[in-house]
C-alpha cells in the first residue's frame, strides 16, 4: 500500500445515507436534548440546484441555530433541502428497519465558531451538522404547501426567487429524540463532514404534495425538460461505526 493522501486510504469510509437498524443503536445518556432556534427573519430565498432545491438562510451572524444534542457548540442554519423518490414507495436517504419513506428533509447547519466559512467547515469532520427529517404520506403539510406555492417560480435549473419569513421549526415533529453517527454529505462531493442527527418521528406530507417536486426540471430554461424525477443516494455501508439514540 502506497502512501496515503487521505484517510479512506487507510481507514474505512464514512459513508452516508445508512439503514438504521434500531435493535443494533446504543443509548447514550450523555446526549443532551436538541436546542434549535430558527428565526423566520433569515430566510431568504428558494433556488433550483438542479438535483434538488434549497431554501437558503442568512448565515452571517447567529441568528438561526442549532446546538447541545451530541454536539460541542452551536451550528448555524445554511438551508435546507428535500430528496424523494419517482414514486411514494421510496424517496428518503436514511432507512429505519427496512423500511423506506416517500421522502426526507435535510436541515443543513455548519460549525461557524470553528471555522471561518461554510466551504472550509466542509473540509472538517465536525464541520457540518445536518438534522434529517423522515416524511410519511398522510394529510397535505401547511408549512411545505408554502414551498410548493413558489416552486413554479425555480421551475428550471439555477432558477432562484426571494423566499421570506418561512417558519422552519413548524417542520419538526414534536417528539425530538434522534438517531446520531458520523458520515457525509449525500450529493457529490461526498465529503466526510457531518454529525447527522436523525429524528425518530416523522412528518406528514400529501401525495399530491410529493408529486409537485417531481415537477421540477432539472434542465435549463432553454434544454429540453427533464424532470427531477428522484435525486435520494443508495445506501452505504455501515462499517464500523455505532449509531447512538438519544433514547432507549
Ligand atoms: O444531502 S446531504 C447535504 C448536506 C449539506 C450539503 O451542503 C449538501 C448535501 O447534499
Ligand atoms: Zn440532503
Amino acid at each position: 500500500m502506497g502512501v496515503s493522501t487521505s484517510r479512506n486510504e487507510h481507514c474505512r469510509p464514512l459513508q452516508s445515507p445508512i439503514t438504521i437498524c434500531t435493535k443494533k443503536v446504543k443509548y447514550d445518556s450523555c446526549l443532551k436534548p436538541l436546542y434549535i432556534y430558527y428565526d423566520p427573519k433569515s430566510t431568504r430565498r428558494l433556488v433550483n440546484l438542479g438535483h434538488c432545491f434549497n431554501v437558503e438562510y442568512d448565515d452571517t451572524s447567529d441568528r438561526s441555530v442549532l446546538g447541545e444534542g451530541p454536539l460541542i457548540g452551536y451550528y448555524r442554519l445554511r438551508q435546507f433541502h428535500f430528496h424523494w423518490g419517482s414514486s411514494d414507495k421510496d424517496g428518503s436517504e436514511h432507512v429505519i428497519d427496512g423500511q423506506e419513506y416517500p421522502a426526507e428533509l435535510h436541515i443543513v447547519h455548519w460549525n461557524a465558531q470553528k471555522y471561518p466559512s461554510f466551504n472550509e467547515a466542509m473540509k472538517h469532520p465536525d464541520g457540518l451538522a445536518v438534522i434529517g427529517v423522515l416524511l410519511k404520506i398522510g394529510e397535505p403539510n401547511p408549512a411545505i404547501q408554502n414551498i410548493i406555492d413558489n416552486l413554479d417560480q425555480v421551475k428550471t435549473k439555477d432558477k432562484e426567487c426571494p423566499f421570506t419569513q418561512f417558519n422552519l421549526s413548524s417542520l419538526l415533529p414534536n417528539d425530538r429524540n434522534y438517531w446520531t453517527y458520523q458520515g457525509s454529505l449525500t450529493t457529490s462531493p461526498y465529503l466526510e463532514c457531518v454529525t447527522w442527527i436523525i429524528l425518530q418521528e416523522a412528518i406528514p406530507i400529501s401525495s399530491d404534495q410529493l408529486h409537485h417536486f417531481r415537477g421540477l426540471l432539472c434542465s435549463s430554461e432553454n434544454e429540453d425538460p427533464s424532470f427531477i424525477l428522484e435525486n435520494h443516494r443508495a445506501l452505504q455501508p455501515l462499517a464500523a461505526r455505532v449509531i447512538r439514540s438519544s433514547c432507549k
